[in-house]
């Protein structure tokens, strides 16, 4: 399990994160959402190792983040942040290949083609990675993470994710999700932040609401995205359309239904 208690991050004296709790755990999607400033790429960068916090403790596996040395933090959680540069020209199966370091010499030669088929990243392996589009470099990052972590282990793993489709077309998108519902079954836990809340709606399990770096609502999906919620924390009209018992079916701003309806009268 991932446990952070009490995660207060402050740039400049100003709070950014305000006392966050949460756990995730094996065989959960957890997404994060919240409107634009509200917290959630620092609070990310605080459980991922990549900030230190000003008060609170982050745990892997009931061990202090701090204690791991980063080779083995790497064994034991996967990264893609929301921006990844390169300054040198490597080609897709390179960048791939970087996620293959903390593996050390016990990985599958298989792998790597394995993952790049997945993430339909094969056909791209000998272009340059500074040449492809950005939903392509994003689709090759994943597939980094995806390799650190795509053989099991018996223990407990994480795979973080800061907007990991948001320059990825809807069919791709939903690729992405299905990849990731598939890997949560491999005693491996998946924090996502997103901004589409449909997307969240159909594949989550746990939701986190954030505003103003605090932690407004967290639980499962149907119990967090109700209209009222949603609507306060992201300060807009939204509609949430009850689907079965375990998640909502449809949610649509209210404008855009304005926008619609002109559409249809025009
Ligand atoms: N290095 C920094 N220096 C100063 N302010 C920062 C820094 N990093 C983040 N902030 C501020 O902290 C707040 C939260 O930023 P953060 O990136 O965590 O938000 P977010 O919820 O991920 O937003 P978005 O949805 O736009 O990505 C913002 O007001 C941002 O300007």
């Amino acid at each position: 399990m991932l446990q952070a208690r009490d995660i207060h991050f402050c740039i400049h004296n100003r709070p950014i994160v305000d006392r966050a709790t949460l756990q995730l755990e094996s065989g959960e999607l957890t997404v994060i959402l919240g409107p634009n400033g509200a917290g959630k790429s620092s609070l990310f960068k605080v459980l991922s190792g990549d900030s230190t916090c000003k008060h609170g403790s982050v745990h892997y596996n009931g061990k202090a983040l701090s204690d791991y040395k980063s080779i083995q933090l790497a064994q034991v959680r996967a990264v893609m942040p929301q921006h990844s540069s390169l300054s040198f020209p490597f080609t897709v199966f390179e960048v791939v290949e970087l996620g293959l370091l903390p593996l050390g010499k016990t990985f599958r030669k298989e792998l790597l083609q394995e993952v790049m088929v997945e993430t339909q990243t094969w056909e791209l392996k000998d272009c340059l990675y500074g040449n492809l589009s950005g939903g392509e470099k994003q689709r090759v990052q994943l597939a980094r993470v995806l390799v650190q972590i795509w053989d099991k282990r018996p223990f407990p793993r994480y795979l973080l994710l800061d907007e990991p489709t948001s320059s990825m077309d809807i069919a791709l998108q939903h690729h992405v999700l299905s990849i990731i519902q598939r890997i949560k079954s491999r005693n491996i836990a998946v924090l996502a932040i997103l901004h589409d809340l449909n997307l969240a709606a159909n594949y989550a399990d746990k939701v986190i609401l954030m505003k103003n770096g605090n932690i407004l609502h967290q639980g499962k999906v149907n119990e967090v995205m109700t209209g009222p919620k949603l609507q306060a924390v992201f300060g807009h009209p939204i509609e949430v359309y009850p689907g079965d018992e375990f998640r909502p079916t449809i949610i649509q701003s209210t404008p855009l239904n304005r926008i619609n309806k002109q559409i249809k009268h025009a």
